[in-house]
């Protein structure tokens, strides 16, 4: 198998005026999950059409497992999900997997697509009768069908419900264990937190960060650790090691460091503390301060 799943360089696409993509270079190994993390409008959905070969770049490259985007898509090793894909109506869920198991040339056996996409009991349902969660699970189940070495799925959760959600979520969990690539864009940041093990962020078409999703957190001021303000004095606290921002709310201090080791061990040595609380800043700051939208809301 190949080892790089996805490799783009330099890919670029205007609208217009409109930097949709604008020079992204992004290398994916094959086996991993990343999530394509961005605000509306940050260039996920041309990104994803231009991976595809669904529309052309104005400049760039794409390799999807070590050939053009068409050539891996007809051999069926990439499978995708994509927004706004019309069925015909009066076809059933089974209609729908086998016009997609019949497109590629070593399909998944159907009770396993239907399974994979929690299908099973709605195999014979007409799909204008489904319900929105219900045709999200049907596109998912197109997307396996040709049993893809990669897997890209655009906002897959959009109209899911919790419960399907989740359902969902364990679906792509199987299918990344047994080894293929699975890469979905999300605005949702607790679902690249959870489920990818790289994150991308883009924003302006721009790749704005890159890495675990710790790392990603990392890069947008670390940690927060809090304790009790004992004394009512903050002197000093500025020039503990790692300390970005001092805070001070309801008796408690709230610290923001780089590294929340070496600012809890020079503040056990300066004062001590009571009620120490450490906490990760979360994708969700990270998200705000790395598109630069922090203090626009
Ligand atoms: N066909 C088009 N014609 C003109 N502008 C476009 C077209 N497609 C996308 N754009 C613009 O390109 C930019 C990126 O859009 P894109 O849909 O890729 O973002 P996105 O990250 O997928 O957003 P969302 O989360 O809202 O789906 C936006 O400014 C959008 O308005």
């Amino acid at each position: 198998m190949n080892d790089t799943a996805v490799r783009l360089t330099g890919l670029t696409r205007r609208f217009g005026p409109v930097r949709a993509v604008d020079g992204i270079d992004l290398t994916i190994a094959s086996g991993s999950t990343v999530a394509l993390l961005g605000p509306n409008g940050a260039g996920k959905t041309t990104t994803i059409s231009l991976l595809l070969g669904l529309a052309p770049p104005d400049a760039g490259t794409v390799t999807l497992l070590g050939r053009p985007p068409g050539e891996a898509v007809r051999a069926g090793q990439v499978g995708a999900m994509v927004q706004d894909a019309g069925f015909v109506p009066g076809a059933t869920v089974r209609d729908l997997v086998a016009l997609a198991r019949g497109l590629y040339p070593r399909p998944l056996d159907t009770a396993r697509v239907l399974a994979l996409a929690g299908l099973t009991d709605l195999a014979d349902r007409r799909l204008d009768r489904l319900s929105g969660g219900e045709t999200q699970r049907a596109r998912f189940a197109f997307a396996l069908a040709g049993g893809p070495d990669l897997l890209v799925l655009d906002e897959p959760s959009a109209a899911l419900d919790v419960a399907a959600r989740q359902a969902f979520w364990a679906a792509i969990r199987r299918y990344a264990a047994d080894g293929h690539t699975v890469l979905f864009s999300t605005h949702h940041l607790h679902e690249a937190d959870e489920y990818a093990d790289r994150v991308v962020l883009l924003a302006g078409g721009r790749v704005v960060a890159d890495g675990s999703p710790a790392q990603v957190r990392a890069v947008a001021g670390g940690r927060t650790v809090a304790f009790d303000l004992a004394d009512g004095s903050v002197a000093g606290l500025d020039l503990l090691p790692g300390v970005r921002s001092v805070q001070v709310r309801g008796g408690r201090v709230a610290l923001t460091t780089d590294d929340a080791d070496a600012t809890v061990l020079a503040l056990a040595a300066d004062r001590g503390f009571r009620g120490l609380e450490v906490t990760g800043v979360g994708l969700e700051a990270a998200f705000l301060t790395l598109t630069g939208t922090e203090g626009n809301h």
